[in-house]
């Protein structure tokens, strides 16, 4: 049963029951009508967007791919992921269509009944690689962030028809399939430009060994400027392809300051990002760069990123050929599903993770 309106969550155990246990999500409180944000998703002061710190005039690059082997392209896609560790690509192959569908399913996954989506959760899900949650790590927030979201860790086809729900499951797979390419010519010049000119089974899979999907759903929020969507965080993949729709409300963060820069929706393109992994194996030439979303008071938005990931088994860290080459290691060899491990069993907190690599 739905609580009523007159101050419904003041017991913490009531909202978790609600959002959490009942899988209604912040979904759910959405669709409440409540008039106050829950004092459970009030962030501290620091954590909150403030306007004085958004730079307007300033973009990250947009690349276009059509040309993508093209010399000067190419130095554009490397010096992005050096300067920014953000860029837009256009004109790149992944189906128009491709992208749509994706979007469609989200949002007819999230309008699911909470029973049917919470079959998906961590109590309910049959398989720890299908998990729709809220939040990021309830568990160890001070503060909760005003986002759902499903989770889909790849593994085949075959356990994809078993486990992934139907609304979505080939939507998500075509997505993914279809941006294989674009993430294979990404990476091929990524590593071309680490003199790194071959890239052989075992480099790979330690770049693109795994991959996960997720669908994020960030619903209308009564008090916005009081949480965030998704807090100060980097991605700990190895690059992440983002899909996003046309609301906006991503921002990434300039130059280790504290300047933050909005991310324009621009139809039809993606917006690729390093992640921690990559910055890992680049030897910190590559930067996965802090980013985080802001709630909206008037609008629904749904994004939809895939994380290209090692695979949970490998070791990563700086790539033998920069090392060969006279460089310094400033990151330790880390098995890769203890640096996922160690980024879930924490809160966001900005730039942090990669401390556990550092030597
Ligand atoms: C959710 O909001 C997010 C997510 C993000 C994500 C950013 C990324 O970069 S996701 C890419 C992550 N990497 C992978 O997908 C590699 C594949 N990972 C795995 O196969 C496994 O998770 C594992 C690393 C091998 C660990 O497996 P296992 O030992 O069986 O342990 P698990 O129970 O699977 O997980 C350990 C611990 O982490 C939590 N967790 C794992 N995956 C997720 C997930 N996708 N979403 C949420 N939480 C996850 C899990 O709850 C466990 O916690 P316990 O408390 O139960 O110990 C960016 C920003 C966001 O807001
Ligand atoms: O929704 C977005 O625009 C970004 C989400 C994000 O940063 C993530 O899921 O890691
Ligand atoms: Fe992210």
């Amino acid at each position: 049963m739905a609580p009523t309106l007159a101050d419904p969550f003041h017991d913490s155990s009531a909202l978790r029951e609600f959002v959490i246990n009942q899988g209604n999500g912040v979904k759910g409180l959405s669709e409440l009508g409540l008039t106050a944000l829950p004092k459970q998703y009030i962030q501290p002061l620091e954590e909150r967007t403030c306007m004085s710190n958004i730079v307007p005039q300033e973009t990250i690059p947009i690349i276009d791919m059509s040309n993508w082997e093209d010399p000067r392209v190419a130095k554009s896609i490397c010096d992005a992921a050096s300067k920014w560790g953000f860029f837009q690509i256009v004109n790149h192959d992944v189906p128009i269509e491709v992208l749509e569908n994706v979007k469609d399913a989200t949002y007819k996954f999230f309008r699911l009944p909470a029973e049917v989506k919470n079959k998906y959760s961590k109590d309910h899900s049959s398989s720890n690689n299908v998990r729709f949650g809220t939040s990021f790590t309830p568990q160890a927030e001070k503060a909760l962030e005003w986002k759902d979201y499903l989770s889909l860790f790849y593994v085949s086809e075959e356990q994809a028809s078993a486990l992934w729900p139907s609304i979505c499951r080939d939507q998500v797979l075509d997505y993914m399939k279809k941006s294989e390419v674009v993430i294979k010519q990404l990476l091929k010049v990524l590593m071309k430009g680490l003199n790194v000119n071959e890239i052989d089974d075992t480099k790979e899979s330690m770049l693109m060994g795994s991959m996960r999907t997720n669908l994020n759903y960030y619903p209308i929020c009564p008090n916005p400027e009081l949480t965030v969507g998704v807090g100060r965080h980097s991605d700990v993949s190895t690059l992440t392809i983002l899909l996003q729709d046309e609301i906006g409300g991503l921002f990434v963060r300039e130059n280790e300051g504290d300047n933050w820069i909005h991310v324009p929706p621009i139809k039809g393109s993606l917006v690729i990002n390093v992640g921690d992994a990559l910055q890992i194996m680049s030897n910190g030439r590559y930067r996965s760069v802090e980013h985080r979303v802001v709630a909206n008071g008037s609008n629904n938005r749904i994004s939809v990123p895939i994380f290209v990931n090692p695979r949970p088994a490998d070791m990563i860290g700086p790539l033998p050929e920069l090392i060969a080459n006279g460089e310094k290691p400033i990151y330790k060899q880390v098995l890769y599903s203890d640096y996922v491990k160690h980024f879930f069993r924490k809160a966001h907190n900005g730039k942090k993770t990669v401390g556990f690599a550092e030597l």
